[in-house]
């Protein structure tokens, strides 16, 4: 059975963990880099982006996540997950893992709207996946290569480039698992087929 990591440093770790395991798959919460040699594929869940930076940061983990995405490892970025991914973030002077051609903007859907749900269309989902917006962030642009996933009120809420796939909401809060399939998926074809970044 394959092993999938959620890194358990800060923020919706346990609500993954049970998604991973319903798809059938073993999962882990990811404390220290060692463990990311034993997983196959990791999600970086929703919580506060600077805070889980900083918890990067002191535990080692920015060189370690680096290379397991240049090593051509699928990594899932849910909400603070995506700011942590990109390589831009709108009206900051830094990003943090630089990994994902995307700007992000955070906290970006407006006060009266700090949370909502919302019935969107994913590519790859038949019909539509309820989605649940916290204080979520949007993607502002992206690069060429990089493939839009959904929309919402014009806004892009999901994408994926190569190895990499992010979401402005929370996946793992409803019981609609097909989201989170579409990164399962993505871990069991990569090692049918190795990824060259
Ligand atoms: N639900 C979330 O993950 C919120 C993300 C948060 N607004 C951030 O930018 O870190």
């Amino acid at each position: 059975m394959m092993t999938i990591g959620v890194l358990g440093l800060q923020g919706a770790v346990e609500e993954h963990l049970k998604h991973i395991e319903a798809l059938g798959f073993r999962g882990v919460s990811v404390k220290k880099t060692e463990q990311l040699n034993e997983i196959s594929g990791l999600i970086i869940p929703g919580g506060e982006s600077t805070a889980i930076k900083n918890l990067i940061i002191k535990y080692g983990f920015l060189g370690a996540l680096k290379s397991f995405s240049q090593a051509g490892k699928p990594i899932l970025g849910t909400c603070a997950g995506m700011v942590l991914l990109a390589k831009e973030i709108a009206d900051a002077e830094e990003s943090h893992l630089y990994l994902m051609d995307i700007t992000v903007r955070r906290n970006a859907f407006g006060r009266q709207r700090d949370s909502f749900e919302a019935d969107i269309e994913v590519k790859g989902i038949d019909g539509v996946f309820p989605s649940v917006f916290i204080r979520a962030p949007y993607i502002e642009s992206v690069a060429d290569h990089v493939e839009i996933l959904a929309t919402f009120d014009g806004k892009i809420v999901a994408a994926r480039q190569k190895n990499l796939i992010v979401c402005s909401f929370h996946p793992e809060l409803t019981s609609d698992t097909r989201f989170i399939k579409l990164f399962t998926e993505m871990v069991t074809s990569s090692f049918a087929v190795p990824i060259t970044q």
